[in-house]
């Protein structure tokens, strides 16, 4: 199966902990052992926050801010890519196309941002059209889609499932500032709908979590299905 895998940087590196990059990898290589082939996607996490937030006040716009947000999360790709063992390519892919070179070669490849006015979900999105992935992942803060920001609106409640419009719908108010947070920004919601993606969104702090999804359908977030597509047949046994 293919699977392109985004992990959150609130999850990767909300703070820099070698352990916990250490625990996101080991799940990626026991993916990798169970015959996934894979593709990852890392955010930037708190220090792109610190960072973008001192260029702000250095009066930068919004996309010089991107650009620093893109370079640390490149910065946490070759985080992961040290933690991973020899079947990992050790560059970190500037576009798709080496990405998906590096996958169909059997290596896993780990992507940060590639161009401002977007995050790292649209980049997962992106790669996942791209290499005509049988599944997306992501790996966020939350447990799911809800209504609304649960951290902010004790009264947001999870979607079990949603279709990818709907998706699009329920996002589509959140602000596109760097740095901003959103479990899967706008433009990934909307490549997620055209390409028909199967994907889901869970609660990747402890990346056991994300095992048993890929290899099972497994979960207790949010399931986008595309309109019209099936159930995966590999969860069908
Ligand atoms: N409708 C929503 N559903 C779930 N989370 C939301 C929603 N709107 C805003 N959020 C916020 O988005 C955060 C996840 O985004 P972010 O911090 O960027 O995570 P990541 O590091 O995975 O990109 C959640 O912790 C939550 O506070
Ligand atoms: O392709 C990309 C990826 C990231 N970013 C910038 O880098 C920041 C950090 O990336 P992301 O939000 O995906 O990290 P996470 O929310 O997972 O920590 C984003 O807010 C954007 O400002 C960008 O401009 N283009």
């Amino acid at each position: 199966m293919r699977v392109v895998i985004s992990i959150g940087g609130s999850v990767l590196a909300p703070n820099l902990d070698a352990r916990r990059v250490e625990g996101h990898a080991s799940v990626v290589e026991t993916l990798a052992r169970e015959g996934c082939e894979i593709g990852a996607v890392v955010g930037g996490g708190g220090v792109a926050r610190d960072y973008i937030g001192a260029a702000r006040d250095l009066g930068a716009n919004e996309v010089q801010l991107d650009q620093i947000g893109i370079d640390v999360t490149r910065i946490n790709a070759r985080l992961l890519i040290a933690a991973l063992g020899s079947q990992v390519d050790p560059k970190v892919p500037h576009d798709y196309e080496d990405a998906g070179d590096a996958i169909r070669r059997g290596d896993i490849s780990v992507m940060g941002g590639v161009m401002p006015g977007q995050t790292t979900d649209a980049v997962a999105a992106a790669l996942a059209e791209y290499v005509d992935a049988d599944l997306l992942v992501y790996a966020t803060s939350v447990d799911g889609v809800f209504s609304a920001d649960p951290n902010e609106d004790d009264d947001a409640t999870k979607f079990e499932e949603m279709t990818a419009s709907e998706l699009v719908d329920v996002i589509g108010d959140i602000e596109m500032n760097a740095g901003s947070s959103a479990p899967v920004d706008l433009l990934a919601a909307k490549l997620i709908e055209r390409a028909k993606m199967r994907t889901i969104v869970l609660d990747g702090t402890d990346p056991e979590r994300i095992e048993p999804a890929v290899l099972r359908g497994e979960h207790t977030g949010t399931d986008i299905i595309p309109e019209g597509g099936d159930e995966p047949t590999y969860w069908a046994q």
